[in-house]
C-alpha cells in the first residue's frame, strides 16, 4: 500500500495549542507525524515559521539522508503551530500522483518574502502563482536533491531557499517541481479568507453531517490547511468545525476533548483561584455583580480576591462586600480608588499576584460582567483550556465579550457563525480572536511566559485588545464557551450616577437586572390562574408589584429632590395652575424619571389592568399625573394630614404604598365612599388598583403618627 512509504514530517520546539491541534487533527486520521526539533531552541529567526526557517530544512535534510536511496518513498513535510489536516494520508498521495509532480508545494497569491521575484514566476491560467513552503509533498530522492541544492543556514528564509529552486528551470524541471495552484490538496489561507467556506454534508457512510472546507473559487476541498502569515485566526475559525470538531449528531466533539472532573474532590484537592475583580467605570447593579462572584459555587477557602475598584462611587459598594465577605476568602488585595493605579498596572498586577499566591487559575471579571450561573467557575475549569471565557452577551443585543474574526487592522469584525453564537443557536467551544469582560488562565501560562510577554499594556491601546493581542502572538488560543448560559452583560452606557438611586433609571438599558432588583418576587404569582385575585373592596384589586428595595429607592429620591409641594390649590406645575385636592406631592417629571415610571406602567401595571377590569385595553397606558405623596402627621391644623372625598380624573388610579404601616407610621389608608370600604392595611410594594370616576368617589384617611409614602397614577385621564 502506497501510504506506507510516505515519511510525515513536521518542525516544532515546544507545545502550544497550535501544536496539540496539529497532533489531534493528525491521529483523527491516524496519521502519525514526526517531530523534529522538539525541546531545542528554536534556531530559525525570530517569528517562529517564517522568515528564517532554514533550520527546519536543514532538520529535514538530515532527517531524510537515511532514506536516500530510497527511490519510491514520498515525504510529506508541514509546519506544525498553524496546520490542521483534514483527510487520510492515501488520500493525500492519490492527489499527489494526480499532478503527476514529483514535489508539489501549495501555492499562495503572494510573492513572499522577495516581492521582487514575481516576474521570474511562469504565468499560469488558473489559481495562486506563487510558492508557499509551509506544505509540501515529494519523492525522497528529489526532496533531497532540492534541500542540497545550496548550503543552509539556520537563519536563512526557507521559503526563498525553495523558491530559488522552483525559479531555476533546469531544476524545476529535473525534478519536476510543480505548485498545488488551485488548491487541490494544500491550502494556505493567507489572502485568500473570502475564497473559504465551510460546507456540511454527510459522509460516505450516510447518517452524519460533517464539517468541510472548501474553496468555492476553484470548487475544490483541500485536505491539508495552513494558516500563513495574517491567517491565523482563520484557520482558528476553520479548527472549529474541522476536521470533525463538530457534527450533526455529537455537536461539539471538541468540547468533550481533554476534560478534567471536579466534582467529588475534597476542597484541599481543588485547583487554587485567583478571582481577580475590576471596576474600572461606573456600573449599574454593582452589588448584584459582587453577590454573583460570591454565590460561585467553589470552595472559598481555595479562592484568593483580588479586587481594583477605580470608581470612588463604588467605595462603598464593595467596602460593604468585603466587610461583610473577606473573610470567607483566603486573602483579600485591594486597590481603592485613593491608590490612583490604572486600568494596565492593575491588570498586570493581578497576574503577578496570582503568581505570588501560587494560584493555580486566574479568573479575571470586569464589573459589567454579571456571573448568573453560579457553577461558571467550576465548569471552565474543567474545560481545561489555557485561556477560556464564558459567553456574556447584552440580553436580545448582538453585543458580546469577543470577535468572531478580526479586520486588517486587528479591530472587531463579525465572523459568519457570530449571531449563532450569540444567541446559541449553536453551542460548543469557539477558538476566536479576541474576548474580554470574563475569562479564566491556567496558570501555567502565567509561569512560562513573564510580564514582558503577557501584559495588557500598551500606550494608548485598551487593555483587553492589548492582552489579546499578546496571547495572538505567541500562539495562545482564546476559547469562549457557550456550551451553557453563564452569564449576561451589563449596559453601563447611559449610567448617571449624579442622580440619586442612578439604578432606578436602568428600566431601559438593563431591563432585567432592573426587574430583578425592583420588581415584587412575588409579581409573576399575580398571573398564576390557581389564585384567586385579592379584592379588598369592590373593584379594587391588590397586587405585590414592587420590591421594598424600589419602595426604599424611589422615596430617597424624591427627599433628596427636596422640593414638596404646599399642597395648597395653586399649583403651577399643572396645565391650569390650580388642583382641587391637593396633596403634598414631587412629581416624577421633576426629578426626570417619568419615561421610566411610563414604560413601568405598561410593562408592570397595564397586563394587571388587564386582567382584572376585562375587555379595557389602552396600550401604552397614559398618564399625566405621576407623583408621590408623603403625608406627614402634625398637630398643626394647616398641615393637612388627610384628604378630602374626591373623584380622581383617570380611568384608573393605582396607588402604591411605599412605606410600612404600624412601623413608619400610624393611621392612613383609602376609603372608597361608595360601599363604605376602606384599605387600611396597606403593604409595601402592593399596589391598588381602582376606577377613577363616577363608582369609586374616595378619601385619604388621617395620618396619627409619622410619614406615609404613596406613589399615585392617574391612568388615561
Ligand atoms: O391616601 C390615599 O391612599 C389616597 C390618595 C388619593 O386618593 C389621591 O392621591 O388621589
Ligand atoms: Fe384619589
Amino acid at each position: 500500500k502506497e501510504t506506507g512509504d510516505i515519511l510525515v514530517y513536521t518542525v516544532a520546539t515546544e507545545e502550544t495549542n497550535g501544536f496539540d491541534r496539529y497532533l489531534d487533527s493528525a491521529s483523527e486520521f491516524n496519521i502519525q507525524p514526526k517531530i523534529l526539533g522538539f525541546g531545542h531552541e528554536w534556531r530559525g529567526g525570530e517569528v517562529k515559521t517564517h522568515p528564517g526557517g532554514g533550520w527546519k530544512l536543514k532538520l529535514l535534510k538530515t532527517a531524510l539522508e537515511p532514506f536516500e536511496g530510497d527511490d519510491n518513498k514520498l515525504v510529506l513535510f508541514t509546519d506544525a503551530y498553524d496546520v490542521i489536516f483534514l483527510g487520510k494520508l492515501d488520500e493525500i498521495v492519490r492527489r499527489f500522483h494526480k499532478t503527476g509532480a514529483r514535489i508539489l508545494f501549495g501555492a499562495e497569491p503572494y510573492c513572499w518574502p522577495d516581492a521582487g521575484l514575481e516576474t521570474k514566476y511562469p504565468e499560469v491560467k488558473e489559481g495562486k502563482r506563487f510558492l508557499n513552503s509551509g506544505m509540501f509533498i515529494g519523492y525522497v530522492p528529489e526532496v533531497l536533491k532540492l534541500l542540497s541544492r545550496k548550503e543552509i543556514d539556520d537563519q536563512d528564509d526557507d521559503q526563498l531557499f525553495c523558491t530559488e529552486a522552483y525559479l531555476d528551470e533546469k531544476f524545476r524541471e529535473d525534478a519536476q517541481i510543480k505548485l498545488d495552484h488551485t488548491n487541490e490538496l494544500f491550502q494556505n489561507l493567507n489572502g485568500v479568507a473570502g475564497e473559504i467556506e465551510i460546507i456540511s454534508k454527510p459522509t460516505k457512510e450516510g447518517d452524519i453531517d460533517k464539517y468541510y472546507v472548501k474553496n468555492v473559487l476553484y470548487q475544490t476541498e483541500p485536505i491539508v490547511i495552513h494558516g500563513n502569515g495574517a491567517s491565523k485566526h482563520t484557520l482558528n475559525y476553520l479548527g472549529n468545525y474541522v476536521p470533525n470538531a463538530w457534527n450533526s449528531v455529537e455537536g461539539c466533539r471538541q468540547c468533550k476533548k481533554g476534560l478534567i472532573n471536579l466534582e467529588g474532590l475534597p476542597s484541599k484537592d481543588v485547583p487554587v483561584v485567583l478571582i481577580a475583580l475590576f471596576i474600572e467605570h461606573n456600573t449599574p447593579f454593582l452589588e448584584e455583580f459582587l453577590n454573583k462572584i460570591h454565590n460561585l459555587q467553589y470552595p472559598k477557602e481555595r479562592i484568593h480576591l483580588f479586587i481594583h475598584n477605580a470608581m470612588k462611587f463604588h467605595t462603598d459598594h464593595v467596602n460593604n462586600f468585603t466587610e461583610k465577605h473577606a473573610k470567607e476568602y483566603v486573602t483579600l488585595k485591594q486597590i481603592t480608588p485613593d491608590d490612583a493605579i490604572p486600568e494596565w498596572t492593575a491588570r498586570d498586577l493581578s497576574l503577578d499576584h496570582c503568581l505570588t499566591k501560587k494560584c493555580d487559575i486566574y479568573f479575571s471579571v470586569d464589573s459589567i460582567a454579571h456571573i448568573d450561573n453560579p457553577y461558571t467557575l467550576k465548569l471552565l475549569i474543567e474545560q481545561n483550556r489555557t485561556v477560556i471565557a464564558p459567553l456574556l452577551t447584552r440580553p436580545g443585543k448582538a453585543w458580546s465579550n469577543f470577535w468572531g474574526a478580526l479586520s486588517k487592522d486587528g479591530f472587531y469584525a463579525r465572523s459568519n457563525d457570530y449571531m449563532d453564537i450569540v444567541h446559541s443557536e449553536k453551542r460548543g467551544l469557539w477558538n476566536v480572536p479576541f474576548i474580554s469582560n470574563a475569562y479564566i488562565i491556567n496558570s501555567t501560562l502565567l509561569k512560562s511566559r513573564d510580564r514582558t510577554v503577557i501584559n495588557y499594556t500598551k500606550p494608548k491601546v485598551d487593555a483587553d485588545m492589548t492582552f489579546c493581542s499578546n496571547l495572538r502572538k505567541i500562539d495562545v488560543f482564546m476559547y469562549v464557551s457557550n456550551r451553557v448560559d453563564f452569564g449576561h452583560l451589563i449596559n453601563p452606557d447611559n449610567f448617571d450616577t449624579t442622580r440619586t438611586e442612578p439604578d432606578m433609571y436602568q428600566i431601559f438599558d438593563n431591563a432585567q437586572d432592573w426587574e430583578d432588583r425592583y420588581i415584587h418576587v412575588d409579581y409573576p404569582e399575580n398571573f398564576n390562574p390557581e389564585k384567586k385575585d385579592l379584592q379588598p373592596c369592590p373593584d379594587v384589586y391588590w397586587f405585590p408589584i414592587v420590591s421594598e428595595r424600589f419602595c426604599n429607592s424611589l422615596i430617597n429620591m424624591m427627599e433628596n429632590f427636596g422640593k414638596w409641594s404646599s399642597g395648597t390649590n395653586n399649583d403651577e406645575r399643572l396645565v391650569g395652575g390650580y388642583e382641587a385636592v391637593p396633596t403634598r406631592d414631587i412629581h416624577m417629571n421633576q426629578v426626570g424619571w417619568e419615561p421610566h415610571w411610563l414604560h413601568f406602567l405598561q410593562k408592570y401595571v397595564r397586563p394587571l389592568q388587564e386582567k382584572v377590569f376585562i375587555g379595557y385595553y389602552h396600550d401604552p397606558p397614559k398618564s399625566l399625573m405621576n407623583f408621590v405623596v408623603r403625608e406627614n402627621y402634625r398637630y398643626r391644623p394647616d398641615e393637612q394630614p388627610s384628604l378630602r372625598p374626591h373623584h380622581d380624573s383617570s380611568t384608573y388610579t393605582i396607588n402604591i404604598a411605599l412605606n410600612r404601616r404600624n412601623v413608619d407610621y400610624e393611621g392612613g389608608g383609602c376609603k372608597f365612599i361608595r360601599y363604605n370600604c376602606s384599605v387600611v392595611d396597606t403593604k409595601q410594594g402592593w399596589l391598588l388598583i381602582h376606577p377613577g370616576r363616577l363608582t369609586h368617589f374616595h378619601e385619604g384617611l388621617q395620618v396619627t403618627n409619622g410619614t406615609r409614602y404613596i406613589m399615585i397614577s392617574f391612568v388615561d385621564p
